[in-house]
Parts: structure tokens; C-alpha cells; sequence
């Protein structure tokens, strides 16, 4: 699914009333139907909120606000309307004026006459949306700030009043604290960024029938990834297959206390499918290994408490580095071998090996930055945003960062997988993947050394484009925690319990089964 910018949002809107025959008002009947059957999924028929009130600004956010007035109306909900005064109002907000019914209460909002809300009223924030062209002001941020204080529950039509879609308003700027958000057609890029969590609360997105050639045609960098876009991406394990048809892979992982690293990451690439799997730990992990996962193979290290030596990589497909391999200078030798190695070609034309970074590799390179010249093409790096700042420099906001990690994907041609709640794949081409998938729960340690464990098994199977096995990878990790949350709950969630439900994540993804998350 893409995103766009507030801009290619309201090109898509008239996109579509011309090309679906509409008027304007009839789309804006849409959302507002849209925004109905969120009243309706919340409160059910005939347990209405006692109070609901709308605070309707002058565009079509507005309209939007005072068409839902009318439905609400009329299904016997208790509604009154606050109008913030300006000097002009868009055509379907007047349109929307005049069909509301007489018996809704409409008070215009004044400096000295802010409406009352307790913290039982139901507020419906429809005063600004997509057309916001500048940080609220004067009564506008007035009004934001007596609705915040009120701590009402509060629903965000588009998106909270004052946030800007896809770039951040200056610090103590009034926005809407929402408790949910309904957009409409696609998600925004400002709703999956930490920094407004705060505002947009939960959000999801209604689908209002937008131009899907629009869609199609319109270019943007940023993208979600949903159940739909990961349908049948795992192609079937063929009927003749056996152990080499899915790869070997190498494992490089692991120290004096940070042996689970190693076991958790290894579970993750069985799991996920790998033909053979090598795992090369220090020789003090290797019963604990043995013992945990009998279907993997075992090298150990001439080092008994970190890792010393690079294996002869050449019976392998792909290789990890980095969950539980600590800094140790011999272990950062060997993270240099395996980067000179694989910057060599293999074979004249083939691809570069696939290699897949995380942990302590990431904070190595970190220490080494002359190291990332040697990074292979379409190496996978899966920083979380400290090891990423290591990697780069600190990032002023959210969005600052967002460029950060482009730029670095694109400079070193590498994918970035930067770990978050929409963990964020960046492409060597400037493209943003955003993961849809994946619960607080997984915010526990050991669950990233399971996302590595799986990037290893799908870089593995040659099958899969670069990009592909990391989109899935990452997809599949997150659905696989959130199956497993529905068993543990989410503060019961271990990394283990991941690991257990990878396979019945991919088969989600597997071309047989098109069944959704
Ligand atoms: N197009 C469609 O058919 C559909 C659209 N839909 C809905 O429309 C929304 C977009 O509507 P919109 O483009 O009219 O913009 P909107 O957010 O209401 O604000 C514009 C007004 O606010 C004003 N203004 C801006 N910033 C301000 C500030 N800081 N302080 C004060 N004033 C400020 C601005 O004035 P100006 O910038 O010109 O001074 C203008 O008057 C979208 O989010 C969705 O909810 C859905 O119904 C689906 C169909
Ligand atoms: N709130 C969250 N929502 C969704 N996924 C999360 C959340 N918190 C963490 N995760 C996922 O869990 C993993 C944590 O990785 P990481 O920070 O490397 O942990 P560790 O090093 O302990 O294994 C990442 O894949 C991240 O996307
Ligand atoms: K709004």
C-alpha cells in the first residue's frame, strides 16, 4: 500500500470525483459514512455516548464534521456542533451547513465562549485535516489546548488537528491528543512515527473507494506493508525439493553469557525454512547449542568465550553475523574477513553473497565506519535506532532520521531494516517499506535475534529477490508475534514464542494460502 503526501492526497480526492462521475459532496458522504460505522463499531446500536460533540473547522475537515453531525443525528445520537468562525468556508462545508437539521445545537466558537467538554463527552475532532498550511494559531490552537486539558475521548477525523501529514510542527505547537484517528483510503506517513504517538492514538484507515489508477500512477518513496501487499509472496516448496534447493546458511553469533542470542537466531532460521544451517559459536556454548538445536550443525571456536575465526565460507548461501557476538577485537577481525570476503565476487557474474549484520556487527561497524565501503551490495543491516545513530549521527526528529536511513540505503547500497513498532525497511533505490505487523510485546529481549535468524533463512533460498526475502522476513516476524501474543498475552510474550509461530506466519504468506492476518 502506498503513502502520500497531503498534496498527492487532495490530487487523489478530485481524481476521483472526476473519474468516478461524483461530486465533491458525495465523497465527502462517504468518509462520513466511514466515520458513522466507527461510532457504530464503538457504541453499538442503542449504547450511544450520552454527549458528542463536534468541533468543525473551515475546509472539508470540517464538512466532513458536520455531514457526521447529520448521521448521528439522525441514528439518535445526542450531538451539538462548535463551529471555529473564519473568513471563508470550502463550498462542501456550506453544502453540509445547510443539511444539518435544525434540532442540532450549533454554537459558534468564541474566545470568550469555548465549548464545554467534560471528560465524559465524545469528541470528534474535525477542524483540521490534510489542508493544514500552517502551525495552529490564535483561537485555533485556543480551542486544541482547552480540548487537550479536558482529556476527553477524543476521535481525529484524518488525522489530529494541527499535525502535519508527512513533516514535523515546531516543538509546543497546539495538536490534538486523539484517542483515535479515522483516515480514509491510505495511511498516513505522520501516524507511524514515534514522535506522534502521542497525538494520533490508535488510527486505522476506512476504505472510501479513492481512484486505484490514481493510486497506481502516483510515485512516492513510502510504502505499507499490509496482509494484502504480502499475499503469496513465499512461492511453494516444490514437490522434488530437498535440503540444497533451500540454501545453507551460516551463522556467526554468540558469546560467554549471549549463548540464547545464538540459539534464538538459529530456532528463527529452521523455522523459517533454510535448507542446512551452520551455526559458529565459541566453545563454551557448544553443548548449550547442541542440546537446543540438534537439527543444526555445530562449529566451534579454537576461542572459548567469543568468536575468533572465520569459517571457509564456501558451501554457503548466506551468512549472519552479530546476535550475542559482543566486541571482542578478535570478533571484530573477523566481521573485517567476512566483509573483504564477501565484497569479492563469487562467481564472475553472480551475485555478491548475502549477508545479513545485526547486534554487535552493527556496533563494530559502527567503531570501524571505514569497514562500510566493504559492504556487499544488498547486505541486510537490522539496527534498532540506537545501533543505527552509531552507524550515522544522532537525527533531530523522526522524520530527520527517516532521511538518515535513506541516505545511508542509498549510499551504500545495502537494506536497512530499522527496528521499531513500523519497522522500517530501506532499499538501495530511496524506497521506505513500513512493517504493518507486530505488538509491544515483542519489545523484549531476544526477538530481534529472531528477526536475524529469519533474514538468514529467506536470503538463503535463492528464490527470493533481496528485497523480497527482507520485506517478508520482517512481515513475517511481526505476524509471528502477534499469533504468539494472542496465546501469551503481550506482557507474556518471550522471544521463544516467536520463534514457535513463524511457520504458521509464512504459510499466511505462502502462495497457497491467500488468507489474511
Ligand atoms: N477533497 C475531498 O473531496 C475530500 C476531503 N476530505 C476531507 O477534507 C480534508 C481536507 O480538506 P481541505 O483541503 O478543505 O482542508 P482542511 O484540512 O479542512 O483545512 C483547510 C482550511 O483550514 C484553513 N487553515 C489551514 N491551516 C490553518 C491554520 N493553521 N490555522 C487556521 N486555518 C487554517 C485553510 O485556510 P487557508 O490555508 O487557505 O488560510 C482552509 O480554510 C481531509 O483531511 C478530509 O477530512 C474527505 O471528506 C474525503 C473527500
Ligand atoms: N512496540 C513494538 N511493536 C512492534 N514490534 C516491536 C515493538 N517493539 C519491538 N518490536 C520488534 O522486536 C524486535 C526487537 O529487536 P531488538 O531491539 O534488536 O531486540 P533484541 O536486541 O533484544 O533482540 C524488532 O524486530 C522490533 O521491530
Ligand atoms: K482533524
Amino acid at each position: 500500500m502506498k503513502i502520500l503526501t497531503a498534496a498527492q492526497t487532495r490530487a487523489l480526492d478530485q481524481a476521483t470525483i472526476t473519474e468516478q462521475g461524483l461530486t465533491s459532496a458525495q465523497l465527502m458522504e462517504r468518509a462520513a459514512q466511514a466515520l458513522l460505522f466507527w461510532f457504530y463499531g464503538q457504541y453499538g446500536y442503542g449504547r450511544v455516548p450520552a454527549d458528542t460533540l463536534l468541533l468543525c473547522g473551515p475546509g472539508n475537515n470540517g464538512g466532513d464534521g458536520l455531514a457526521l453531525a447529520r448521521l448521528l443525528h439522525e441514528a439518535n445520537y445526542s450531538v451539538r456542533v462548535a463551529l471555529l468562525p473564519a473568513s471563508r468556508y470550502s463550498p462542501d462545508w456550506q453544502h453540509n451547513r445547510q443539511r444539518l437539521p435544525a434540532a442540532v445545537p450549533v454554537a459558534e466558537i468564541s474566545a470568550g465562549a469555548l465549548p464545554a467538554i467534560s471528560a465524559d463527552t465524545v469528541v470528534v475532532d474535525a477542524l483540521f485535516g490534510t489542508g493544514l498550511s500552517r502551525p495552529l494559531a490564535g483561537l485555533a490552537a485556543a480551542v486544541v489546548a482547552h480540548l487537550n486539558q479536558a482529556q476527553a475521548r477524543v476521535l481525529a477525523v484524518d488525522i489530529p488537528s494541527g499535525l502535519f501529514a508527512e513533516a514535523s510542527q515546531p516543538a509546543d505547537s497546539a495538536v490534538v491528543r486523539a484517542r483515535h484517528t479515522v483516515s480514509f483510503g491510505l495511511p498516513k506517513l505522520a501516524f507511524l512515527l514515534p514522535q506522534n504517538a502521542e497525538f494520533v492514538g490508535e488510527w486505522q484507515v476506512e476504505d472510501i473507494e479513492l481512484s486505484p489508477g490514481f493510486i497506481a500512477r502516483t510515485t512516492t518513496p513510502w510504502h505499507y506493508t499490509d496482509a494484502a501487499t504480502m499475499a503469496g509472496q513465499l512461492p511453494p516448496r516444490p514437490r522434488f525439493s530437498h535440503k540444497g534447493t533451500f540454501g545453507h546458511a551460516l551463522l556467526l553469533a554468540g558469546s560467554r553469557g549471549k549463548m540464547g542470542a545464538a540459539v534464538l537466531a538459529a530456532g528463527a532460521c529452521l523455522r523459517g525454512g533454510v535448507g542446512l544451517l551452520t551455526a559458529h559459536i565459541p566453545a563454551c556454548g557448544y553443548d548449550i547449542f547442541q542440546n537446543s538445536q540438534p537439527e543444526a550443525m555445530c562449529l566451534s571456536d579454537a576461542q572459548p568465550d567469543h568468536i575468533s575465526e572465520l569459517p571457509n565460507l564456501k558451501p554457503y548461501q548466506a551468512v549472519a553475523i552479530g546476535p550475542g557476538l559482543g566486541q571482542h577485537a578478535a570478533s571484530s577481525s573477523v566481521l573485517r574477513q567476512l566483509l573483504e570476503a564477501a565484497s569479492q565476487p563469487r562467481e564472475k557474474t553472480g551475485p555478491p553473497l548475502p549477508l545479513v549484520l545485526d547486534a554487535d556487527a552493527l556496533n563494530l561497524l559502527g567503531q570501524h565506519r571505514e569497514l562500510l565501503s566493504l559492504l556487499p551490495e544488498n547486505a541486510v543491516l537490522t539496527p534498532h535506532p540506537k545501533e543505527f545513530e552509531r552507524l550515522t549521527e544522532p537525527a533531530r526528529d523522526d522524520y530527520h532520521r527517516l532521511e538518515l536511513l535513506r541516505d545511508f540505503a542509498q549510499q551504500h547500497r545495502c537494506l536497512v531494516v530499522l527496528k521499531g513498532a513500523y519497522t522500517c525497511l530501506a532499499t538501495p533505490g530511496g524506497e521506505l517499506h513500513f512493517n504493518s505487523t507486530g505488538n509491544p510485546g515483542m519489545a523484549t529481549g531476544g526477538s530481534g535475534d529472531v528477526l536475524t535468524g529469519l533474514l538468514l533463512a529467506l536470503r538463503a533460498d535463492a528464490r527470493l529477490l533481496p528485497f523480497e526475502a527482507v520485506r517478508l522476513a520482517v512481515y513475517a516476524h511481526g505476524l509471528a508475534g502477534d499469533l504468539a501474543a494472542h496465546e501469551t498475552g503481550e506482557a507474556g510474550l518471550v522471544a521463544g514464542d516467536i520463534v514457535r509461530h513463524l511457520g504458521p506466519a509464512l504459510s499466511r504468506c505462502s502462495q497457497r494460502a491467500q488468507n489474511t492476518k
